[in-house]
């Protein structure tokens, strides 16, 4: 497993020690331990079946691990479910808001599920924030996919939740309104100084909204880091060399910092750390005048995700898809 830059056990706001869930015979999560510091935007990505869901209804006390211990907020989910329900909100990827009810109404409906009293001056602060003011009194049955994303992410702050899990919270959103959203989690983080912890199978997601991320895959914590941090761990940098002629490359062997030198055909590939430093004395051994052209490579997520997992996020989120207009069918049933 990679790991960088963890906090010490004990200083995170969720703590996750050796937890595994068996479903019958399916292994759905095999001795994860994550620590995730308090404010954090943290993200899970992995594949299909992967266990990510799972996961965040251990943290939410929904379902109990079958070994293993977690904490959030301080609190344990096998022993204290009911304090770690008070401290977390859930936006879930299933469709949670009543159509016939207004924004306020939602809000009135979720503060009752939580026991609260004084809860409508905060609902309108929310509801301001989130842009949704002057629409609180209309029927959430006219709302577009943006402001219904919106909405849920307001009932689930309502009773001032530690810790918002969020599973797939832009999936089948248009690349618009995903970016839009980003803005309002990531504001949200900052102004309620509320922990995050998402699932995506959206790479650029991942990237521009998490400040530390976890590859999971069968059930394993396969990698964790920022994405700065997987992306250099995973993969150096590629300078891809356009050859004009078939120049010798015998001067290459011996620059050091160079991983890997490969032809292919009239480009040369060359693996390496970092492109920055070497790539003077990369161009001086092969002759200025042989190269027709050089482009650099960088380091992705994308290349990380598919070496840990041997998939392309690509692939997973086409099934995914599927599942949330299938989901969406079941909840209006
Ligand atoms: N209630 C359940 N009963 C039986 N098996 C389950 C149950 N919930 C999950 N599983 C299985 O556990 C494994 C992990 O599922 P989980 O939903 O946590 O994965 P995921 O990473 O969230 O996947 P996805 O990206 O498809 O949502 C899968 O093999 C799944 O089929």
């Amino acid at each position: 497993m990679i790991t960088v830059n963890q906090p010490e056990e004990g200083t995170s706001t969720i703590s996750v020690r050796s937890v595994s869930k068996s479903y019958g015979d399916v292994r759905a999560l095999d001795s994860v331990s994550l620590e995730i510091r308090s404010g954090e935007i943290f993200g899970l990505l992995g594949p299909n079946g992967a266990g990510k869901t799972t996961l965040i209804k251990i943290l939410t006390a929904l379902v109990p691990p079958t070994s293993g211990e977690a904490f959030v907020a301080g609190y344990s989910v096998t022993r204290q479910p009911y304090e770690v329900k008070r401290r977390v909100g859930w936006v879930a990827a299933e469709v949670i808001l009543d159509d016939d009810l207004t924004a306020m109404e939602n809000l009135w409906l979720q503060a009752k599920l939580q026991n609260m009293s004084d809860w409508r001056g905060y609902a309108e602060e929310l509801l301001t924030f989130f842009g949704l003011r002057d629409r609180a009194d209309s029927k959430v049955k006219g709302f577009s996919t943006g402001m219904r994303k919106k909405l849920e992410i307001a009932l689930a702050l309502l009773h001032r939740p530690a810790v918002i899990f969020m599973d797939e919270p832009t999936i089948g959103l248009d690349p618009g309104t995903r970016r839009m959203l980003w803005d309002f989690i990531r504001n949200t983080n900052r102004e309620y100084g509320v922990t995050v912890l998402l699932t995506t199978h959206y790479i650029e997601e991942a990237d521009q909204l998490c400040d530390r991320i976890a590859i999971i895959n069968h059930g394993k914590i396969a990698a964790v880091g920022t994405p700065a941090e997987l992306k250099a761990t995973v993969e150096g940098e590629v300078i891809e060399v356009e050859m004009r002629n078939q120049a010798t490359l015998d001067g290459l062997d011996g620059l050091e910092g160079i991983r890997e030198v490969r032809r292919e055909g009239s480009k040369i590939l060359i693996s390496v750390p970092s492109s920055s430093d070497i790539l003077p004395a990369v161009i001086e051994s092969i002759g200025a005048s042989n190269i027709r052209r050089i482009s650099i490579h960088e380091p992705s997520l994308e290349s990380a995700f598919l070496k840990i997992t041997g998939k392309t996020i690509e692939e997973e989120e086409s099934v995914d898809i599927r599942k949330f207009y299938a989901n969406i069918r079941r909840a209006r049933r």
